[in-house]
């Protein structure tokens, strides 16, 4: 039997998509998620342990980790996909603001890393593998998701610390995608300013951090790196 794989926050979009197709590679999986979309139902009709877990607390955080470490003994992956694209613009109370984004995209992979560091290396597989979702703007910043931004920075500068902490059994990187897809609410406007950001101006789809994420899965020999999954939009 394999050991799974964790998605974190695989209720919808990208997580969704890559926990799909995991299982039509009959790859054992463990998801979080937060709001109970239909696609739960299906996932656990599939076979896939789905745990809820809303990250918005230290407890919560620690609770998800005991009810992980009592489920499995052993994971093949992490992938830290969870997130929230909040912005300064939709919260004036920017203190608050800054936990929420430091929380979700650097402290919940960080206790998770370090609690489960153990059961990454009981994995049969030869590698076993940390992934985090970050994002282009770690380059560049944002000017209107700063606290997203920094918080995203953050979660890349983990992949060099647990990659030099974790190896060699365990392999820990970043993915830095620009857009991959849009957001149903975004306006006809924002898609073609979007659109024309990279100069391949597209919206690729989840394939493409899937095929990343199978790419890192299948080395071996890359860690504590960054792949870009931006279009050449730092060409712009
Ligand atoms: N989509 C894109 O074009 C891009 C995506 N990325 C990154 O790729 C990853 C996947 O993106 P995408 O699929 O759009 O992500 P989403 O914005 O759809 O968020 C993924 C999941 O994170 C969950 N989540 C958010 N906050 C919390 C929390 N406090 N506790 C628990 N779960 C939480 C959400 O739960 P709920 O369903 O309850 O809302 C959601 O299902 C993210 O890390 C994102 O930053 C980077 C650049 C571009
Ligand atoms: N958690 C999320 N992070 C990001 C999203 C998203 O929908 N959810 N979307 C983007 C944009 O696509 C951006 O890359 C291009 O405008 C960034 N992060």
């Amino acid at each position: 039997m394999h050991s799974p794989i964790l998605i974190t926050g695989a209720g919808q979009r990208i997580g969704l998509a890559l926990a799909q197709y995991l299982i039509s590679q009959a790859q054992p999986l463990i998801i979080t998620y937060r709001t109970r979309h239909a696609s739960i139902d299906a996932l656990e009709a599939a076979g896939v342990t789905c745990m809820y877990a809303d990250f918005s607390t230290d407890d919560a955080i620690f609770s998800f980790i005991e009810q992980l470490r009592n489920t499995t003994s052993s994971l093949r992956a992490i992938i830290h996909n969870a997130s929230s694209w909040d912005c300064e613009d939709n919260n004036p109370d920017y203190s608050q603001l800054f936990d929420n984004m430091m929380r979700i995209h650097c402290k919940v992979p960080y206790l998770i890393n370090m609690a489960c560091g153990e059961l990454l290396q009981n994995s049969e597989s030869h590698h076993s593998d940390i992934i985090h979702l970050t994002d282009y703007v770690v380059e560049k910043g944002s000017p209107k998701h700063i606290a997203y931004a920094a918080s995203k920075a953050a979660l890349d500068n983990l992949s060099k610390s647990f990659a030099a902490k974790l190896a060699p059994k365990v392999k820990v990187n970043s993915i830095a995608p620009s857009l991959i897809i849009f957001n149903e609410h975004d306006s006809a406007e924002y898609r073609e300013k979007t659109l024309k950001k990279s100069i391949l101006g597209l919206e690729p789809g989840s394939q493409e951090i899937i095929n990343t994420i199978e790419l890192l899965l299948n080395s071996n020999y890359i860690t504590g790196r960054t792949l870009p999954v931006d279009g050449g939009r730092h060409l712009k």
